[in-house]
């Protein structure tokens, strides 16, 4: 099940895009034999600056077809990490060939985008900066596959 996590803004070279290299590639190595993976960054830039609307014609654009969608928000429901992997294992289960994480950029993600989502993650109530979600996330993404697979990162 490929992984696409579409996200407002570039990254540019530094210690995030270090940690999600890393865990990245950790997911995918991982991942492999679970039948997850591999997982990319797709990134989007309004560059006129038109707002969420104009970012969230991108992000439909960068979302493969007939992917599941998955928002990032904090309204969006909280998981324990055990849940989370659980629902990346139903989603590979039920067959899905693509799964997109959409990362929203400083307003949000449009609410019509949201409406369209099949499930919506929260990282918790507060707000988050959108470069440090996608840390969260690709390192949650590993240890999902640890979890699935059993190995000793994960501890309760
Ligand atoms: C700076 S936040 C934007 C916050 C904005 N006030 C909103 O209404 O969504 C940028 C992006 O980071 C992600 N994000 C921030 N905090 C989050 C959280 N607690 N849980 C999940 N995603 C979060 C969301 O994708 C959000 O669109």
């Amino acid at each position: 099940m490929r992984i696409s996590i579409c996200a407002v803004g570039r990254l540019r070279a530094g210690p995030e895009k270090d940690l999600i290299d890393d865990y990245l590639a950790r997911f995918d190595r991982t991942g492999r034999a679970l039948g997850l993976g591999p997982a990319k960054i797709i990134e989007v830039e309004d560059k006129k600056n038109a707002g969420m609307g104009a970012e969230a014609a991108l992000l439909r654009k960068a979302i493969p077809k007939g992917a599941l969608i998955c928002t990032l928000d904090e309204r969006g429901r909280t998981l324990t990490s055990p849940e989370y992997a659980q629902r990346l294992g139903d989603w590979r289960d039920a067959g899905r060939q693509d799964v997109a994480l959409i990362i929203g950029g400083a307003d949000g993600i449009d609410p019509s985008l949201r409406a369209e989502a099949d499930f919506s993650l929260s990282f918790g109530k507060m707000v988050w900066p959108h470069m440090l979600v996608r840390v969260m996330l690709a390192e949650q993404l590993y240890r999902a596959a640890t979890i699935l697979s059993g190995g000793p990162y994960h501890r309760v």
